[in-house]
């Protein structure tokens, strides 16, 4: 399973821009490098612009649900959608959304866990189911949104359900990019699965981002990384038997002893 990633910089409120980046950047890849994988950031049609969301978010999942469709169909490609801000029933969501190489939907999801250090509260409304394993190519994986990374417990339960890749859709700030790498990884070796990042470069609004877009295998070594200020692609093809190999070679998921864990957590 091939991956294309993009370490994209967004243009701040400018979603027609943005989407005539992403065409172009989606085109460019699936000729050069053949991915059967689109990996895209946060909040890509807009940036965290989040006092004029008004102006910029979709209306039900729209332009986007169309521009992502039409585009995994015109390619051939199935197509994380990283995320966007999103105006459904008069609350703002940060929504993903997935496609397949058909033009489906196979996955939504609003970001559950909302950022206090951006003040995300005052603007967004929180989703209220945590991520869903889906499928893609017959594989099963997850997606979440950024902060997100911070809650293993969601994570956790994906790799319970079956996941073997782990998607993190991103605009991290370098002022805690430590936290960003390291999550990824410990996510990546705790739970025995493939990790694979697009995070934003450039900055808004006086906060810089800080790339380091990640693939990570499940025995935890960083097969791709990202620059920290560069807009570009990554692009790789995944060994999803390593992943049985890992959960062979050390077997936590059969060492658990969930009957002693506390309940709910
Ligand atoms: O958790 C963090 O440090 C950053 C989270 C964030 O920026 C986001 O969720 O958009």
């Amino acid at each position: 399973m091939k991956y294309s990633i993009y370490q994209m910089d967004i243009i701040a409120g400018n979603p027609e821009k943005n989407r005539a980046k992403v065409r172009e950047w989606a085109l460019r890849e699936t000729e050069e490098n053949h991915p059967d994988i689109l990996v895209l950031p946060e909040m890509w049609t807009t940036a965290y612009t989040l006092d004029s969301l008004d102006q910029f978010a979709d209306k039900n999942g729209e332009p986007t649900k169309s521009f992502l469709s039409e585009l995994s169909t015109e390619l051939n490609v199935n197509i994380i959608g990283g995320s966007v801000a999103n105006k459904v029933d008069g609350e703002f969501y940060n929504s993903s959304f997935v496609y397949d190489r058909s033009g489906n939907l196979v996955y939504e999801y609003d970001k559950v866990h909302l950022v206090p250090m951006l003040g995300e509260h005052n603007f967004l409304a929180g989703g209220q189911h945590v991520p869903e394993v889906f499928e893609l190519e017959g594989v099963k994986m997850g997606l979440i949104i950024c902060y997100d990374l911070r809650f293993p417990e969601i994570i956790r339960t994906l790799a319970l359900e079956g996941a073997q890749v782990l998607h993190i859709v991103a605009e991290w700030p370098d002022a805690r990019t430590g936290h960003w790498t390291n999550l990824q990884i410990a996510r990546a070796i705790e739970n025995q699965m493939y990790v694979v990042s697009s995070n934003r470069v450039g900055a808004y609004d006086g906060v810089r981002f800080c790339g380091n877009s990640m693939v990570i295998n499940p025995w935890g070594e960083v097969l791709k990384n990202g620059s920290e200020d560069l807009e570009e692609s990554l692009s790789i093809e995944l060994d999803l038997e390593k992943v049985n190999q890992v959960r062979n070679d050390v077997p936590i998921f059969t060492s658990r002893v969930p009957h002693l864990y506390k309940q709910g957590l």
